[in-house]
């Protein structure tokens, strides 16, 4: 089979998982390995890699890394792949009463580009209204870090977010900006370094123009990286 037609099977098999839906592409068998079997299998498969690439695995410098690389993966930057490192979020009565928005903003995000598998890099922002309930600050900076720490598009990482945040405080009305480079953009194909991608999900009462207006103002996109 010529390569350009192997290659057109491979992307038509990727594509069986893709729908509306704003859960990652994940297979039902995703979680009967062992984070240590994947370890090791993926240090094989880093290995194989470098091998083609021609490169002397008894280097000194190269002998670590696929360990390296294997273990970053799975307990590092797809870590969040995992339903067990879902963070706790515990929440609390709104005993203060508090009636506004409450805005966590510049919320550091690494997260890994799908398509390249490269670098995003940038910042998230979160707002929500209580509805009685609140939940503590830094849950929506692990929240943010969890569901980065996936191979993702930044749609979706996005939704993911606000959708987990709605859950968590039992109400619609969270919204979320995010600002982020992508090496795969930024450092190969088009480089262009200076361009940023900007991603929202407004849900429930930051639909309505004003509400979402506020917001946009408190976090004013000036992000630096
Ligand atoms: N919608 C969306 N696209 C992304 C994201 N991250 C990367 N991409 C884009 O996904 C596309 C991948 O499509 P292809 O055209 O198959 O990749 P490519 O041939 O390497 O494309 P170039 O980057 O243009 O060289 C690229 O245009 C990326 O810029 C993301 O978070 N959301
Ligand atoms: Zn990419």
């Amino acid at each position: 089979m010529d390569l350009e037609k192997q290659l057109k099977e491979i992307e038509a098999m990727g594509n069986d998982h893709i729908g509306s839906s704003t859960e990652t592409p994940m297979r039902p068998d995703a979680f009967e390995l062992s984070d240590i079997e994947k370890i090791a299998s993926i240090k094989k498969d880093v290995q194989n890699i470098m091998h083609t690439l021609g490169l002397d695995l008894s280097d000194d410098s190269l002998k670590g890394t696929p360990t390296r690389v294997a273990k970053m993966f799975v307990q590092e930057i797809f870590g969040g792949l995992h339903p067990d490192r879902r963070p706790k979020a515990s929440t609390f009565e709104n005993k203060y009463k508090y009636q506004e928005m409450l805005v966590e903003k510049n919320i550091t995000l690494y997260s890994t580009c799908e398509h390249h598998l490269l670098p995003i890099v940038g910042k998230a922002h979160i707002a929500y209204i209580s509805n009685g309930t609140v939940v503590g600050l830094s849950k929506m900076n692990r929240i943010v870090d969890y569901y980065a720490k996936r191979p993702q598009v930044q749609e979706r990482l996005t939704m993911q977010i606000v959708k987990e945040l709605q859950q968590v405080l039992g109400t619609e009305d969270v919204a979320c900006v995010i600002d982020a480079k992508h090496l795969c953009v930024n450092s190969r194909g088009i480089r262009d370094i200076d361009s940023s991608t900007v991603t929202s999900e407004f849900g429930g009462a930051f639909k309505n123009v004003e509400t979402r207006r506020e917001f946009l103002d408190y976090i004013k996109l000036d992000t630096e990286f």
